[in-house]
């Protein structure tokens, strides 16, 4: 195959871009209205096919975006002894300020993990100093977004208005990592290995050097990177709410020749919440539920010891899959 041949094909696989503008902007003639459902077939369709899309026009700064990005590269660029300073405190349920992936992980990266801003847990680098400022305000707006997104997936679902408002009220849980995975090496490319988000809905900004890749029909794809795009992934739990009708994608990290700069965010749920398919995906449509109910503390705690203490056989990860019905 000639290499446009492979580059259009490609871009015929790349994941949707959808303009959020019109659940943003208000208006209510005939053709606000069609860009909302065009945006809500894109949305439901990349949903039930990718279980990613990225957007477009979300509303939050490219400049906010870019500077958090570039912040982030000096603070990993600064000696470890100089990172080490703001390492995690004892007792917060994730290691919150810096962290290293440890030597005999696959995962090749470090991290700065940042819980809501006030919380007692985070613990902030000092240099750059605006990085804290920056991080903050791309934090609030993110929560924001979630709100936003978490609706729309909601309408999207075809589920009452404000059910997903109402079942996810509580923003405690939510976190937000930036990551640098290093660059490769001759014998290693692994970032992150393939795994799927536990959550509800992840937010991820990246540079331009590239590396992440989703699933689909068992074919990676890479998300080319673009300036001021977010990049929209669904969680395990919409999947299971769902009763797999939307999908938490596989995903991972490749490294290349530079190194990588990213931002995760992730718009999680409290752990005292059940999560089971919901009727509208089961009974009410004749259908059997594809998962049995949990307390979504004990799928965290399990999906935090297979970091801990990694299965020797990669079947014995825990996954989502857990909780299926077979
Ligand atoms: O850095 C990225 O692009 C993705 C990170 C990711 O998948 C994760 O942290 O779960
Ligand atoms: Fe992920």
């Amino acid at each position: 195959m000639n290499e446009k041949n492979s580059e259009r094909m490609l871009e015929d696989l790349a994941i949707p871009t959808v303009d959020v503008s019109p659940f943003i902007v208000i208006g209510e003639d005939e053709d606000h209205l069609a860009r909302k459902s065009a945006a809500i077939e894109t949305i439901s369709r990349a949903s039930s096919e990718y279980g990613f899309f990225q957007i477009v026009n979300h509303g939050i700064p490219t400049e906010l975006l870019t500077e958090a990005l570039e912040l982030s590269e000096k603070f990993f660029g600064c000696p470890g002894e100089e990172k080490r300073k703001s390492s995690p405190g004892m007792g917060a349920p994730l290691p919150a300020g810096y962290s290293k992936q440890p030597d005999h992980s696959p995962d090749k990266n470090e991290y700065l993990l940042v819980f809501p801003p006030g919380s007692n847990f985070n613990i902030y680098p000092e240099n750059p100093p605006r990085l804290r400022e920056v991080i903050e305000r791309v934090f609030d707006h993110l929560v924001g977004l979630g709100s936003l997104l978490q609706a729309v997936i909601n309408d999207c679902m075809g589920l009452p208005p404000g059910f997903l408002k109402e079942y996810n009220h509580d923003r405690s849980w939510d976190f937000m990592a930036a990551l640098r995975y290093y660059p490769a090496t001759e014998s290693e490319d692994n970032g992150i290995t393939e795994h799927a988000d536990g959550n509800c809905i992840t937010f991820v900004f990246q540079d331009d050097v590239g590396g992440l890749e989703v699933c689909k029909d068992g074919e990676w794809i890479p998300v080319v990177p673009q300036q001021g795009r977010i990049i929209v992934n669904l969680g395990d739990v919409i999947q299971v709410l769902s009763n797999n009708k939307f999908k938490s994608a596989t995903h991972r990290v490749v490294r290349k020749e530079r190194s990588r700069h990213s931002y995760a965010f992730f718009y999680n749920l409290n752990g005292d919440k059940w999560v089971e398919p919901l009727p509208e995906f089961a009974e009410k449509i004749g259908k059997k539920p594809e998962y049995r109910g949990f307390l979504y503390k004990d799928y965290q705690d399990l999906r935090l010891r297979n970091k801990t203490h990694p299965p020797s056989r990669p079947e014995d990860v825990i996954h989502i899959n857990h909780y299926a019905i077979p």
